[in-house]
């Protein structure tokens, strides 16, 4: 008999008569009216504006085998969404893969704030990793470097720093920056340029490693990244490539070392990324999970906050007392997860 990994046992039980069960039927109308009683839509506001957003919003699902999450970004289409939901109806479904370590290190994320603040956040965190986000609208260069100098100092010579850019640079100006970042010493640059060629390009003038992202998590083929020779990490999310399982296969086709990241969710999506994290065979950089700390609430008793830089593995429980906080009434979630299953 197969035994029930401890993450994918079901959860408490008291409520799961009211949420149980799938989303999808052929009826839209009938879908839609059962998904009013399974899926909560929540809106979470941010401590800080992250990605130009100030509020995370998404659904959440509850099945036999827990709870899952459907929270893709507001500009992501139909075709992008159905694996953001794939991903949900794994956990709410499914079972995940056997852990293969009790806890993940993590890095803390510092979104585009002033280098104070920056400072502040890398302090209380208490992890030995941070990762930048740099290259914000609306700022300067200066303003990139002023922040990654706070974060180094705070961090101290041992801690390790990273920066992503978010596709936002040329070649050109991104192979001159990061070798001016690289004063403060990177142990790499998550997406410095859009395209696949563009990061390849960046990867043969400069010594920093380069990390894909979009490029893996927005590409038709993830695969691609490897034979472009256009990174020497892959940073996974779980939910836009479809869920742990579908995500793990990526990591093993792919071949390059991993780094498990969220998209900002709740301790619901976090914990699919966490169960990634934990099945990998090899995980030699901190995971991108330590992103608890940017929102101001969660759906659950026990969120996912690192712990010394470390996030014990482990699958918490929706409170429903916690969800009602941030429960909303929203028909356009409920008629886009309806698109995204089509
Ligand atoms: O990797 C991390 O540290 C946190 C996750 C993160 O940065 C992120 C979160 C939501 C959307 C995009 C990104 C990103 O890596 O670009
Ligand atoms: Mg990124």
């Amino acid at each position: 008999m197969r035994r029930v990994p401890p993450h994918a046992r079901k959860v408490s039980g008291d409520r799961s008569d009211r949420c149980a069960g799938r989303v999808v039927t052929r009826s839209p109308v009938a879908s839609v009216h059962r998904a009013q009683h399974r899926a909560h839509v929540f809106r979470i506001p941010m401590r800080t504006r992250f990605r130009g957003q100030s509020v995370r919003e998404g659904v959440l699902l509850h099945g036999p085998a827990g709870w899952g999450e459907f929270s893709p970004f507001p500009e992501y289409g139909p075709r992008e969404c159905a694996r953001w939901l794939a991903c949900a109806r794994e956990a709410a479904f499914e079972d995940w893969p056997e852990p293969v370590r009790d806890s993940v290190p993590v890095n803390t994320t510092v979104p585009a704030v002033d280098p104070a603040r920056a400072h502040d956040m890398v302090r209380r965190s208490g992890c030995g990793t941070a990762k930048v986000k740099v290259a914000e609208r609306g700022q300067t260069f200066g303003d990139d470097v002023a922040r990654v100098e706070a974060v180094r100092d705070a961090l101290g010579p041992s801690g390790l720093l990273r920066v992503d850019v978010n596709g936002a640079w040329e070649v050109g100006e991104a192979v001159r920056r990061l070798k001016r970042l690289d004063r403060f010493d990177l142990e790499y640059a998550e997406q410095p340029c859009a395209t696949l060629e563009e990061l390849a390009a960046v990867r043969r003038a400069c010594d920093v490693p380069i990390a894909a992202d979009e490029s893996i998590r927005r590409a038709e083929d993830p695969l691609r990244v490897k034979a472009a020779e256009a990174a020497d990490i892959a940073v996974i999310k779980v939910q836009p490539l479809g869920g742990v399982r579908a995500a793990l296969r990526v990591v093993e086709a792919c071949g390059l070392p991993a780094v498990v990241s969220s998209a900002v969710e709740t301790s619901v999506g976090l914990a699919a990324g966490l169960a990634l994290a934990a099945a990998l065979p090899s995980l030699p950089y901190a995971c991108g999970l330590g992103t608890m700390s940017l929102l101001s609430g969660d759906v659950v008793d026990d969120s996912l906050l690192p712990v010394d830089g470390r996030l014990a593995v482990r699958r918490p429980t929706v409170n429903y007392q916690h969800l009602s906080a941030y429960e909303i009434d929203s028909p356009q979630w409920l008629s886009r997860m309806q698109e995204a299953s089509r």
